[in-house]
């Protein structure tokens, strides 16, 4: 047939596919073809993009073999594999991290530079797809970079959004949402391949019919889209390796309708394919609180379901006997998001392939696994059964019979417990009637993990305790890491050669070995190098803070950071009150500027657009910040910076600069933190709550080496039980009565109380999080970090121990951690 893989007899067709020769001349030759044939241009014609996008095409060209390679040896070997399901990846830029594993960073430098190119311009113009909001789909970027490099079979599936997260920027103050049209000008790291588009359906309804005696259902979908895959190079450092991420794009099954345009309804005539080709349109901009709109359900259900018939079409043998699937692969569910994956499977196994439901329902109990990623009870997704029923009609039905077989074997155990029932039943009641998808989830997969210690014992004692109970061994844990490819061999290439210098270049794939480390915190050459790099580093993140938002980052001050996305549970108000406690110290002159070590604050946060309180906080915070800078009384001594559009590429800057990392959420709250790795393994000290994973970061990098404050998680319950009155710590505290009472005098809008009054307000009578209540603990610890800060030798002691001792908070720890405790997925070697 056709699709047969032709038989070829020339050499060349027949030679393995070998990469251009990896040299200087190699790659000039390379680059050249690629901008003279696929852009169409001479190097003396070129424009700028001509240029990036051909050195990004002659990368590819030297991954290529590899990535062809390893598709082979996939499919010979036929291993157990992982498929990771994700509705986001926030992957960064691409170019560095392709360089680097092909070991061609040096060579593409001086091939660029040998055409007459600066490869730095070429850098700035490559547009990083922020396909994700913050954490979770950092995240599934380190994971499948760690998979690649550990030589594990795996492909990371999820959605190819035309728009990203939006593009913040700031007007008055106020954060502004523009679309991120990342696609504009190409994207030269995709292979698109819409002749292996799955054909996805919704809506419709379902029939039972009789075949040959056995009662069967099968779905009639009606409407149908494409989903077109367009696959991405997920390159192992060093070893080789090219794993695929596979992104899926709606495109619609039934393009332009002619007859409807030509009775002149043009608009009509395009509406099918508008409304189809809207499912990946856009990412939804919401970070631990789900919108649960019906695009997001078809968004989820869209990637899924090509994911899971790619999986079996492409990566099995058409004679493959699923009965056994789990040995072939395990799907990971990043958080609830992808979970209606269960039924899917279920569906395909049972109305396509025929199998009996029992037979069915082993298999996909052993397939899956999910990570839960947070502990906020709004961030649990639910989909209503009216939503679920009109969308997906088959797959409510076996949810529904899921949950009947679950509740029957949860009353075989415990008896006609009703409460029980009804905790565990995976259809809720009230507010309407819904899924719980984290239920399903947790009923369905094989292994359920929390990302932190601390948010896997929570998970199993206070959100999930009855599933604990129920499925002994089930729950575990696989603390979050980041992979230090990216985060420090790239965004620090001078604490990477240091590193280097001193313990050999092993450490960027065992990073444990920054233990090595810990004799060198005592050696006072190695302090003063440690001291310059982050000196460099500083001045580096100062010119891109200039050119980039026109700021000039004060000289000598300590860099006190908190990046991440803007949350009340992460608490930047406490950052606020603790910038505004030491300016209303030396504004009213109670503080003699002297006394206070000079600081500039940075923040970084994005809010999503329908978060009204965050909002509020962005506009405060660049309220006090422009008060602040303008203010002479305070100058040299207080500096508040708030670049905006904070994303992967802004972190790979601010991270390396920091000085102190603030991660102050309220105990309990935050299920684990990745920035907060970032820093330890960046030198950053950090202050912050024993919550998510900061409890892992002060228990390896040591008490002396980490200022902690606030209340622990079992204290902020004892609090809430007792009754907690926000306004009673205002009146017990002159300083943080003074604080909240100059951000409600006006002093920060104008004279108007009104623009910070809601602000106020929440949090003398309400204060969810408890911020009135960490305070007073908070700015002892902040005096302790002035006091340490002050001893430059000891701080930078102690940095390099928190370096020393990060090296857990690797992604490929992780992953080994995944491998060992849930996928059982030995890398391919
Ligand atoms: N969604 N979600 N969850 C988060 C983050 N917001 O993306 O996942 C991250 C990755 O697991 C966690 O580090 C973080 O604590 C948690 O809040």
């Amino acid at each position: 047939p056709a699709s047969a893989a032709p038989v070829a007899t020339h050499p060349l067709a027949v030679a393995p596919v070998t990469g251009p020769p990896s040299s200087v001349d190699g790659f000039v030759r390379e680059f050249l073809n690629n901008l003279n044939y696929e852009q169409g241009v001479a190097l003396s014609s070129s424009s700028p993009n001509d240029r990036y996008l051909a050195l990004a095409y002659t990368v590819r060209d030297y991954l290529m073999a590899r990535w062809l390679e390893d598709q082979r040896r996939q499919r010979e070997v036929q291993a157990k594999g992982v498929c990771y399901l994700s509705a986001e990846y926030l992957l960064g830029r691409q170019l560095d991290n392709n360089l680097l594993a092909a070991r061609l960073t040096d060579i593409a430098t001086e091939a660029m530079a040998a055409c007459g190119i600066d490869i730095d311009d070429l850098r700035q113009l490559e547009v990083e797809p922020g396909l994700g909001n913050g954490g979770l789909g950092r995240l599934a970027a380190c994971f499948i970079d760690s998979l690649a490099t550990m030589s594990v079979p795996s492909t990371g599936y999820g959605l190819r959004y035309e728009y990203g997260i939006f593009r913040q920027t700031f007007v008055d103050g106020e954060q502004i949402e523009q679309p991120d049209a990342w696609l504009t000008l190409g994207s030269p790291w995709e292979f698109p391949h819409p002749e292996a588009a799955q054909t996805i359906g919704f809506g419709g309804y379902t029939e039972k019919y009789d075949d040959e005696g056995v009662a069967r259902s099968r779905w009639v979908p009606g409407w149908t889209v494409q989903a077109v895959p367009y696959n991405y190079m997920v390159p192992g450092y060093h070893n080789g390796r090219v794993n695929t991420l596979r992104l899926w794009s709606a495109v619609a099954s039934s393009a332009f309708d002619l007859r409807i345009f030509n009775a002149g309804d043009y608009a009509e005539a395009v509406r099918a394919q508008t409304f189809a080709e809207n499912i990946s349109k856009v990412l939804y901009p919401e970070d631990s609180t789900p919108q649960g709109k019906e695009l997001r359900l078809q968004q989820q259900y869209f990637f899924v379901a090509a994911s899971i018939h790619d999986f079996l079409e492409h990566s099995l043998s058409p004679d493959f006997d699923l009965a056994n699937l789990p040995d072939r692969v395990i799907f990971q569910l990043n958080d609830t998001h992808p979970v209606i994956a269960v039924p899917e499977l279920m569906r395909v196994l049972v109305d396509e392939k025929g199998m009996k439901w029992d037979a069915a329902w082993a298999i996909t109990q052993q397939c899956f696994a999910y990570t839960c990623h947070t502990l906020l009870p709004e961030a649990l997704e639910m989909w209503s059964v009216d939503l679920l029923g009109r969308l997906l009609p088959r797959h409510l039905e076996i949810i529904y019979r899921i949950n009947d077989e679950f509740l029957a074997a949860v009353r075989e155990r415990f008896g006609d417990d009703e409460m029980r029932i009804r905790n565990m039943s995976i259809i809720a009641d009230f507010p309407e009637r819904s899924v719980r998808m984290a239920f399903l989830a947790t009923v369905a997969g094989a292994k359920v993990n929390g990302v932190a210690e601390l948010h896997s014992q929570l998970l199993r004692e206070k959100v999930l305790p009855d599933f604990d109970e129920f499925y002994p061994g089930k729950f575990t844990n696989v603390t979050n890491g980041v992979t230090p490819r990216r985060f420090v061999r790239l965004a620090n290439p001078g604490l990477a050669s240091l590193i280097t210098e001193a313990l050999g270049a092993g450490w960027t794939v065992d990073l444990e070995r920054l233990r090595g480390l810990e004799a060198f915190a005592e050696d006072p050459e190695f302090r003063a190098k440690f001291a310059e790099v982050k000196a460099a580093n500083k001045r580096r993140l100062s010119d891109v803070l200039r050119t980039r938002d026109g700021f000039e980052v004060s000289d000598g001050h300590m860099l006190d950071v908190m990046v991440k996305r803007l949350h009340e549970y992460k608490r930047q108000m406490l950052k606020v009150l603790h910038i505004v406690t030491l300016y209303e110290g030396i504004a009213s002159g109670r503080v003699a500027a002297a006394d206070v070590q000079p600081r500039t604050f940075i923040f970084g946060a994005k809010a999503a657009p329908g978060y009204v309180m965050a909002k509020r906080i962005i506009h405060l915070i660049n309220a006090v910040g422009s008060v602040v800078n303008a203010d002479p009384r305070v100058e040299g001594r207080l500096q508040v910076l708030f670049p905006p559009n904070y994303n992967v590429t802004l972190a790979e800057r601010v991270i390396p600069a920091a000085d102190l990392s603030e991660q102050i959420s309220l105990a309990g709250k935050e299920a684990s933190g990745t920035g907060n790795m970032k820093f330890a393994l960046s030198g950053a000290l950090t202050i912050g709550t024993d919550d998510g994973a900061n409890v892992e970061i002060r228990q390896l990098v040591g008490d002396d080496n980490f200022f902690l404050f606030g209340m622990t998680e079992p204290e902020v319950e004892a609090l809430w039980a007792k009754g907690y009155k926000p306004s009673d710590f205002y009146q017990a505290d002159e300083g943080l009565r003074r604080a909240i009472d100059l951000i409600a005098s006006g002093a920060f809008s104008g004279g108007d109380r009104s623009t910070f009054e809601p602000i106020v307000s929440n949090l003398l009578y309400d204060d969810r999080f408890m911020v009135l209540a960490d305070y007073a603990s908070y700015i002892a610890a902040q005096a302790r970090v002035d006091a340490a800060y002050a001893d430059q030798d000891a701080w930078t002691r102690s940095s390099i121990l928190n370096v020393a001792r990060s090296g857990f908070f690797s992604s490929d720890r992780s992953i080994r951690d995944y491998i060992d405790r849930i996928w059982h997925t030995p890398p391919v070697l």
